[in-house]
This record gives structure tokens, C-alpha cells and sequence, in this order.
């Protein structure tokens, strides 16, 4: 599946160094998995992990979910010896955290030396600010928030509503969808607190996020359903395209349906939702 094309529903970071977690991700209906070696380890498991990484990767067992490597920053002393341990292991994308500039992706790609497609965490001031130049990297192809890193740098209190963190957030999903980019939320700390998931992935669907990164295997059910359109925005797009399509015979430009108009662009998105639920009903076979 093109990797672009692909659902993100459901992105689950998995510490690079616990086999037992590698193992049981086999398994799991996650749309696309993050093997962190960035700050799910510890500083003395970091070189370990590389290994037990790779290991896992040439295993395999993965399946058709994306698999995506955070590596450490490049101006710690774990970044280079990331890329080198790993640049050639199965892997359909790197994700470089802290990302403050469009130099760093670049930094990246050199030491990558190859095409293989980068990730940001966006998650710093200068990171939000510079959005959009990030986006615009030739090789940049997604964008993931960091929305602990978020608040630790804006100095802002955790809310129910994040308020504090809505324009970082709405900068960083216009820079994306400016430069064709996929955008995935934070992840939600409590993850027993099914109603505060919920709640957040809501939101995060509300803004425009194609899902929402997740830290433990009970989120991965209720935010694939929260990011995946339901059945009833699936009858609406059909309808829509008919009523479209029929108007669009007898000469005319917009279409009513349940009382709302119609046009090109509605149209559009009720297109890209069934394609989105078909990539979904095909990930799932
Ligand atoms: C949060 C956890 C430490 C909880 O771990 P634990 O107490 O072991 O949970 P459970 O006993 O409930 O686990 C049950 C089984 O599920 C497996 N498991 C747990 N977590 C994962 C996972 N993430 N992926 C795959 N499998 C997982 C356990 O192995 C158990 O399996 P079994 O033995 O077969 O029953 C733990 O969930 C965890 O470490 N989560 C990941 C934390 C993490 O990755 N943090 C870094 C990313 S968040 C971040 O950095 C965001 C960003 O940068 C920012 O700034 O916001
Ligand atoms: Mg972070």
C-alpha cells in the first residue's frame, strides 16, 4: 500500500528494547507501529536496544501495519549510531524527534543516504514556528505531535481541552496539509481513562488529525473507531456523490442532500473519506 495513502489511525510507540512489547505488536489491529529508541529508553539501554531492534525488524511479522523508527536526536551522542544501526533494517520511515528546522530533516537525509521517508515530532516552539518549512522537505512525509514535550517547553498546564497547546496544534496540520503531509496527535498520558481517550481523539478528529499516537495496546480499539469515518458518514458520501452526479446530468452545479447543498468540493471530501474506508476495510483483511 503507498505508504502516503495509508490509514494512521492508530500509531502505537513501542520501547525498542522490550522484546516482550515487540512481540505482542505483532498482533495488534494498530495501523502503524513507532519503535522508539528516543525517550521510551533508558539511557543505559539505548545501545542494547539497537540490537534488540534490528533483531525484531529482520524477524518480522509486522504485516501491512507502517513501521516507523524514532531514533534519538542527532546532537545527542545516540542519534548517529541510531542511523547507522539501522538505516538498512526493515523500516518504511524514520522519525527524528525534536525537530526544529527543515535543516535538521536534511541533516537526516544525509546521514540516511538514501530515500527512505522521514517523520518530525513536532514539539518544540521553534518546531511549530517552522512548520511549514518542514513540511515542504522532499522527503518529509509525516509529522507526529509531541504534545508532552509540547507543554514541558510552552510552560502550560495539562487541560482536559488544551487549550494552552490548540494553535501549535493548528499550525502544525496546516503546515501539513499545505505540503500534502500526515498529520498524527499526541498521545493521551492516562491510558486507563477510556472516556479521557476518547474525548481527545474526538478532538483530535475535530481539528483534522488522521489519528493519534497511543503508548499502551487498551487505546488502539477506541481510537481506530474514533479516526475511521462511521457508517453513517459513509451513507452521507454516497449519497452525496449520487445526488451530485444526478444534478450534474440535468445540467446542473450543486445538489441538495438531507437539506444541505452539494457541490464540487463536498463531493471531493465525501471521496477521500470512502477511499479512507476502504484503505481501512483492506488493512483489515
Ligand atoms: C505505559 C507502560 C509502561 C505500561 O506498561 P505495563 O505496566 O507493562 O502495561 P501492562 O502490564 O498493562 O501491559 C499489558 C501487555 O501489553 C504489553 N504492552 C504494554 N505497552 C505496550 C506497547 N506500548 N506496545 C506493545 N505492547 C505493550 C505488555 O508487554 C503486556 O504484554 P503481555 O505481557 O503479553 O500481557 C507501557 O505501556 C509502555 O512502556 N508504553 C510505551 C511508553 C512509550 O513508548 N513512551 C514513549 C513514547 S510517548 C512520547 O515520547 C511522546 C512524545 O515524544 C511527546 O513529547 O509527547
Ligand atoms: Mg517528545
Amino acid at each position: 500500500m503507498d505508504m502516503a495513502a495509508r490509514p494512521y489511525r492508530s500509531v502505537l510507540y513501542i520501547p525498542g528494547s522490550k522484546d516482550r512489547a515487540l512481540d505482542k505488536a505483532r498482533g495488534l489491529a494498530v495501523d502503524a507501529i513507532i519503535f522508539d529508541l528516543e525517550d521510551a529508553v533508558a539511557p543505559d539501554a539505548k545501545e542494547g536496544a539497537r540490537d534488540t531492534l534490528k533483531a525484531a525488524l529482520a524477524e518480522g511479522g509486522y504485516g501491512n501495519r507502517a513501521k516507523i523508527v524514532r531514533i534519538n536526536g542527532l546532537d545527542t551522542q545516540w542519534g548517529e549510531g541510531d542511523v547507522a544501526a539501522l538505516r538498512d533494517a526493515d523500516a518504511d520511515a524514520f522519525l527524528l524527534p525534536k525537530v526544529n528546522s527543515a535543516a535538521d530533516v536534511q541533516a537526516l537525509a544525509d546521514l540516511l543516504g538514501n530515500d527512505t521517508p522521514i517523520w518530525a515530532m513536532i514539539e518544540t516552539p521553534l518546531g511549530v514556528l517552522n512548520a511549514l518549512e518542514i513540511a515542504a522537505h522532499p522527503q518529509l512525509q509525516g509529522f507526529v505531535a509531541g504534545t508532552n514535550d509540547l507543554a514541558k517547553e510552552l510552560n502550560c498546564r495539562y487541560r482536559a481541552d488544551r487549550l494552552p497547546m490548540q494553535m501549535a496544534l493548528q499550525t502544525m496540520l496546516l503546515a501539513a496539509r499545505a505540503h500534502g503531509v500526515v498529520a498524527v496527535d499526541g498521545v493521551y498520558n492516562r491510558f486507563k481513562d477510556d472516556e479521557g481517550l476518547k474525548a481527545e481523539c474526538d478532538q483530535g478528529r475535530d481539528l483534522g488529525f488522521d489519528g493519534k499516537t497511543l503508548i499502551h495496546p487498551a487505546q488502539v480499539a477506541l481510537t481506530n473507531e474514533a479516526f475511521a469515518p462511521s457508517e453513517a458518514e459513509i451513507d452521507l458520501a454516497k449519497r452525496q456523490i449520487a445526488a451530485f452526479e444526478e444534478s450534474e446530468a440535468a445540467g446542473q452545479g450543486v445538489a441538495v442532500v438531507d437539506g444541505k447543498i452539494v457541490e464540487n468540493l463536498h463531493v471531493e471530501t465525501a471521496t477521500k473519506l470512502l477511499a479512507k474506508a476502504a484503505a481501512i476495510a483492506e488493512r483489515a483483511e
